[in-house]
């Protein structure tokens, strides 16, 4: 996605008619590539499945959730693309659901409430990551897993010892989707560097919470002189509560959906178009790194056919994205230990 911005081009997911994808493959010529969405009935997971349906990279499209899932696969499976989809539903047809997928989606879990931290959602969402991997281990060691459940800090951690203890963890495949973060920069950037937006790219790294979220609009293209030190400050603060924004706005009617469905695809086409082998495919994500101290950390990643291909260093930090930088590391070290612990002893 970003080499397709940088190339000033519009989003290239999920629109089938993307000049990269029919500068590389058509439909029918691309690999075959099965993706399963794990929590597809809920709030991210239906908007998802139909982005997921509209890509052309999809071959096989496998839903599943605890209930509603027959509906939504029905609905999604009349659209005329390339990708055959199939509903599964309880914990007896997970198995079925994951075999084969080279694509792993996670949106299941519980949202955010106004007054909540992603930190409180830790613990219900632990243990639905916690089984989900445990199958994903047993059913598609091999798969790409987007882990889009919160708290993205700590459930990473939490799936990667799970993978650890089954004895499958390969640390390339495993990524906390940070993309609606980048979305949210993009976008904001834009509107106050009035740029046009499809042109826009902005790196945003660290976590995915609160001031965890460290976008660095020093490095946003294009450049601008529009804004001021306190006009950077203020689109860093808009980012880093984008989250809370919408939650407050839905009013008990949970968190973001549509915007996150939209960036779960984009992260989820990266991926597929890595595994395909197009070059340069670089999208922000939070994977193990050694780029810092942390064991886990959000930063620019080159996608390939094993998954990531290279994790992109942090590029050259104003002071103020330093500082930034030195804040967040206590309260992300402590989400990311307190999923290791959780894991380790459940
Ligand atoms: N990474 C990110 O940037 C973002 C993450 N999120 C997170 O995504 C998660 C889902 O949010 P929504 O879709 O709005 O919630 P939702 O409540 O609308 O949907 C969640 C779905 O997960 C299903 N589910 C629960 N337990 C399950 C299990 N064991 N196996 C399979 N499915 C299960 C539910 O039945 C439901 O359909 C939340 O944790 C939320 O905080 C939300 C927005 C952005
Ligand atoms: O804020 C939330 O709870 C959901 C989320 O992660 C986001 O929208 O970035």
């Amino acid at each position: 996605m970003e080499s397709v911005l940088r190339r000033g081009g519009a989003p290239s997911c999920p629109a089938p008619s993307s000049h990269i994808l029919r500068r590389s493959f058509s439909a029918e010529s691309a690999p075959e590539r099965k993706v399963a969405v794990l929590g597809a009935a809920g709030g991210i997971g239906q908007p998802l499945a139909l982005l997921m349906k509209l890509n052309p990279l999809v071959s096989r499209l496998a839903l599943y959730d605890i209930a509603g899932t027959p509906g939504v696969a029905a609905d999604v499976s009349h659209i005329n693309t390339r990708a055959e989809v199939k509903g599964y539903m309880a914990e007896e047809q997970l198995g079925q659901a994951l075999e084969g997928s080279d694509v792993v989606i996670i949106p299941a879990g519980v949202p955010r409430k106004p007054g909540m931290t992603r930190d409180d959602l830790f613990n219900i969402n632990a243990g639905i990551v916690k089984s989900l991997c445990t199958a994903i281990a047993k059913y598609c060691p091999n798969a790409l897993v987007n882990m889009i459940s919160n708290p993205v800090n700590s459930t990473v951690p939490i799936a990667a010892e799970v993978f650890k203890k089954a004895g499958t963890y390969d640390e390339k495949k495993l990524f906390g989707v940070t993309t609606l973060d980048v979305v949210r920069a993009k976008t904001f950037y834009a509107g106050k560097a009035n740029v046009p937006v499809a042109e826009v790219d902005v790196p945003v790294v660290g976590g995915h919470a609160g001031i965890t979220i460290l976008p660095l609009f020093s490095q946003a293209t294009p450049a601008t002189n529009a804004l001021s030190e306190d006009g950077i400050k203020a689109l860093t603060k808009r980012t880093q509560d984008g989250g809370t924004e919408v939650v407050e706005a839905k009013a008990g009617k949970g968190s973001a959906t549509l915007s996150m469905a939209y960036a779960g695809a984009i992260f989820a086409d990266a991926c597929l178009k890595g595994l395909n082998e197009i070059p340069d495919i670089v999208e922000c994500s939070f994977v193990q790194s050694s780029i810092t101290e942390l064991p886990f950390f959000a930063s620019k990643v080159r996608l390939g056919k094993n998954g990531v291909e290279e994790v992109l260093g942090l590029g050259t930090l104003s002071d103020y994205e330093k500082e930034g930088l030195e804040n967040l590391k206590p309260e992300l070290k402590a989400s990311i230990e307190k999923g290791i612990k959780f894991a380790k002893e459940n």
